[in-house]
C-alpha cells in the first residue's frame, strides 16, 4: 500500500514543538514580512504566515507597501529592518513587481536575519556546509525525507528543476545526506528514463501534474514540490502538484500530496527559522 505523507500533520506538530520552545525563551522571537502590491494569492500567503507566527508565540510585524514602491523606498525598509533588535527574521515576498530588481533586494537582508535562506551568502554556507540559514521548501522537503527514510545513504535522489529557491538547495542537502544526486531541468535528455531510476523523486518545476505515473519507480519516495492553481470544473480552481498523483501514487511507496504536503512545510520552516535565527542574534548580543 502506498503511504501519503502528511505533511499538513507534520507541520503542526512542528509548530507546537517551535511554541513550546518559544515559550521558554525570555525574549519574543519577531518576524517581519514585506508585501509589496496587491497580488491576491501573495495577500492570502501573507496572512497565513502572521496568524501562524502570532500562534506560535512569536511577534509579526507586517509592511504592506503599494505596488510603485520604489526601489529606493523598498531597500531603505529593508534596512531599516536589519538594525531593529526586535526584528529576528526579514521575508520579502516574492515575486516583486517587474520595476523592482529582487537580486539587489535580497542582498540588501542581513544574512543573520534571513530566514528564506536567499542570500548569495547563505547560499554559500549551504553548499559549504557552513551553519546558516536553509530555504524553507527544501527544508520542509528534507524534514519530510528524514521522518519517512532512515538512511538515505547511497540511494539515488532525482531533483527535477534547477532554481536557486528550490533544485538547487534541495539538491545540497540531499547530498549532505550521502544521496548520490541528480538535478534534472527542460533540456535533461529522457527525463522520464531518467526519474525511473530515482529511489527518490523531487519535482520542483512549476508545471502541472507534468511527471506522469510510469516515471515512477515502483516504491519510490515522491516529494512534489510544486503548487500549481488550474481551472476545474463550473469555472472554479484547484491546486496540483507537478506530479499527476492519480497515476503516481499507487506506484509510489510513498507520496506528498497536493495540497497537505510540502506547502504547510513551508511556513513551519519559515517560523523554525525565525526561531534559529532569534537564538542566534540573541546569543550574540
Ligand atoms: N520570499 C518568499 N518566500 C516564500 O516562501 C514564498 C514567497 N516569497 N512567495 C510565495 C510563495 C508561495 N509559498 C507558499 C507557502 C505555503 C503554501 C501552502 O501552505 N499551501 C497549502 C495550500 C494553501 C491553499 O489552499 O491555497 C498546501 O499546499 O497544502 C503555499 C505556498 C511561499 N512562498
Amino acid at each position: 500500500m502506498t503511504q501519503i505523507i502528511d505533511g499538513k500533520a507534520f507541520a503542526t506538530k512542528l509548530r507546537a514543538e517551535i511554541a513550546a520552545e518559544v515559550a521558554t525563551l525570555s525574549y519574543k522571537p519577531g518576524l517581519a514580512v514585506v508585501l509589496v502590491g496587491e497580488d491576491p494569492a501573495s495577500k492570502v500567503y501573507v496572512a497565513n504566515k502572521a496568524k501562524q507566527t502570532v500562534e506560535v508565540g512569536m511577534n509579526s510585524f507586517e509592511h504592506r507597501l503599494p505596488a510603485d514602491t520604489t526601489q529606493e523606498q523598498l531597500l531603505a525598509l529593508v534596512s531599516q529592518l536589519n538594525a531593529d533588535p526586535a526584528v529576528h527574521g526579514i521575508l520579502v515576498q516574492l515575486p516583486l513587481p517587474k520595476h523592482l530588481d529582487t537580486e539587489s533586494v535580497i542582498a540588501t537582508i542581513s544574512p543573520e536575519k534571513d530566514v528564506d535562506g536567499l542570500t548569495v551568502v547563505n547560499a554559500g554556507r549551504l553548499a559549504s556546509g557552513a551553519e546558516g540559514l536553509i530555504p524553507c521548501t527544501p527544508l520542509g522537503c528534507l524534514l519530510l525525507l528524514q521522518d519517512n527514510i532512515s538512511d538515505m545513504t547511497g540511494l539515488h535522489a532525482v531533483v527535477i528543476g534547477r532554481s536557486n529557491l528550490v533544485g538547487k538547495p534541495v539538491a545540497q542537502l540531499l547530498l549532505q545526506q550521502n544521496c548520490t544526486v541528480t538535478m534534472a531541468h527542460s533540456k535533461t535528455r529522457d527525463l522520464p528514463g531518467l526519474c525511473r531510476t530515482a529511489d527518490i523523486l523531487v519535482a520542483a518545476v512549476g508545471r502541472p501534474e507534468m511527471v506522469k505515473g510510469d516515471w515512477v519507480k515502483p516504491g519510490a519516495v515522491v516529494i512534489d514540490v510544486g503548487i500549481n492553481r488550474v481551472p476545474a470544473s463550473e469555472g472554479k480552481t484547484k491546486l496540483v502538484g507537478d506530479v499527476a498523483y492519480a497515476e503516481a501514487a499507487p506506484i509510489a511507496g510513498k507520496i506528498t500530496p497536493v495540497p497537505g504536503g510540502v506547502g504547510p512545510m513551508t511556513i513551519a520552516c519559515l517560523l523554525r527559522n525565525t526561531l534559529t535565527a532569534a537564538k542566534r542574534l540573541e546569543a550574540a548580543r
